[in-house]
């Protein structure tokens, strides 16, 4: 079929889910620390993590991921693509990363690149067109090129094929005000963020925004924006489509993606974290029910140790992925908005996802709608 897809609800036809294969290491570069920064830190999240600080040292390093946490990772990706064929939608997938993968490099930067798992960072959807966005972590840099046959597939049957400009990734080129802002401590065990070495390719600040930081509802995008660079992305997104979508830009309902904080449901239904985002929302938007599961049970996630970096916020279980309006696929350790969603008459699809804490994502993270039934809507 043809690309289209302009929201996340509508019945699902064709979808790609990313592949965990080979996930063996995170480069704890300055860029790594400085996205993940709000969970590395333990800022904001509850029973976030005993602490790096032990650890010292100021160069990059490649940070070994436990071998059964990615076995069982990768069984959980391939069971989540299985679970989306049997209700009949088409799956696509990337090509896995290959075990003797080598390092990548850019101007002044070499990095181990990462397989092509959370797919909804680096690529937005917007209707018939694929836009591969700018990435802010250098081991991210190719990512999408792990996704090129699914998108030639696409293009040949007609869709427009984008790249926003790629950005150079320098230390410098990082705008740092979010994180300084936030009330936590810089730095991780490795490289520390708030010491960019200098580079005779620095451009300055550059265009960074990940496709997961817009929400889209048919002819409106809901876009957060943190810092300068996602500015910088969202002027561009904004000049692009030339007046035929409506950007709203959130001002730092999260610290980059957005899809652990709001999803939208159906028309006129969110999955919100707390109450308290509807402050946040474009004005059209409050209007509409804001679902907030229970607080996410301590007891629902896997222990790990401290060497075990933990990427993602306890709420990423919000990140459901809808097959259409009334069917939500949810983690089935998530009990709580399991029942939630019962009670406002969702039909709930339980899926195991044991290791979603470890590496950035959920359900909507690790897939990239392609084509779904609604168009270019004004629900707004
Ligand atoms: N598209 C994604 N990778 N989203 C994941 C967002 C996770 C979010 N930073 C959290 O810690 O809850």
């Amino acid at each position: 079929m043809r690309l289209s897809s302009h929201d996340d609800f509508t019945s699902l036809r064709e979808i790609i889910v990313g592949s965990a294969a080979n996930y063996l290491s995170h480069e704890r570069d300055v860029t790594f620390e400085l996205f993940h920064h709000e969970n590395l830190t333990g800022f904001r999240s509850d029973w976030a993590y005993p602490r790096l600080a032990a650890h010292g040292g100021a160069t990059p390093q490649s940070w070994q991921i436990k071998h059964r946490y990615a076995e069982e990772l990768h069984e959980d990706v391939e069971d989540l693509a299985a679970t989306l064929a049997s209700f009949g939608v088409t799956v696509h997938r990337p090509l896995p990363l290959p075990p003797d993968a080598a390092p990548i490099a850019g101007l002044g930067w070499q990095a181990a690149p990462t397989p092509a798992l959370n797919i909804r960072d680096n690529t937005l959807i917007l209707g018939e067109e694929i836009i591969e966005t700018p990435p802010a972590i250098r081991s991210r840099y190719l990512e999408t090129r792990l996704l090129s046959p699914v998108f030639t597939h696409y293009w040949q049957a007609g869709a427009t094929w984008t790249t926003m400009p790629r950005p150079t990734l320098t230390d410098v080129s990082f705008d740092l005000s979010y994180a300084r802002d936030a009330t936590t401590t810089l730095g991780g065990p490795t490289e520390s963020i708030d010491a960019p070495q200098p580079s005779s390719y620095d451009v300055g600040f550059e265009m960074m925004l990940d496709g997961a930081q817009v929400l889209r509802l048919g002819r409106d995008l809901v876009v957060n924006i943190a810092q300068e660079n996602h500015r910088r992305g969202v002027d561009w997104l904004e000049r692009h489509l030339g007046g035929r979508y409506r950007i709203h830009r959130v001002w730092r309902m999260a610290d980059n993606h957005i899809d652990s904080m709001l999803l939208a449901l159906r028309p006129g239904v969110l999955l919100a974290r707390h109450a308290g985002l509807r402050d946040l929302l474009p004005q059209r938007l409050r209007a509409w029910k804001l679902i907030v599961p229970p607080e996410p049970d301590p007891g629902a996630f896997p222990v790990y140790d401290d060497e075990d970096l933990v990427l993602t916020s306890p709420y990423i279980d919000l990140n459901v992925l809808s097959i259409d309006e009334e069917t939500v696929l949810v983690n089935e350790q998530c009990t709580g908005l399991i029942k939630t969603l019962e009670a406002e008459h969702f039909t709930v699809v339980p899926v195991r996802h044991r290791h979603r804490r470890l590496f950035g994502g959920g359900f909507h993270c690790f897939t990239l709608d392609t084509v779904r039934t609604g168009g270019c809507e004004e629900y707004l």
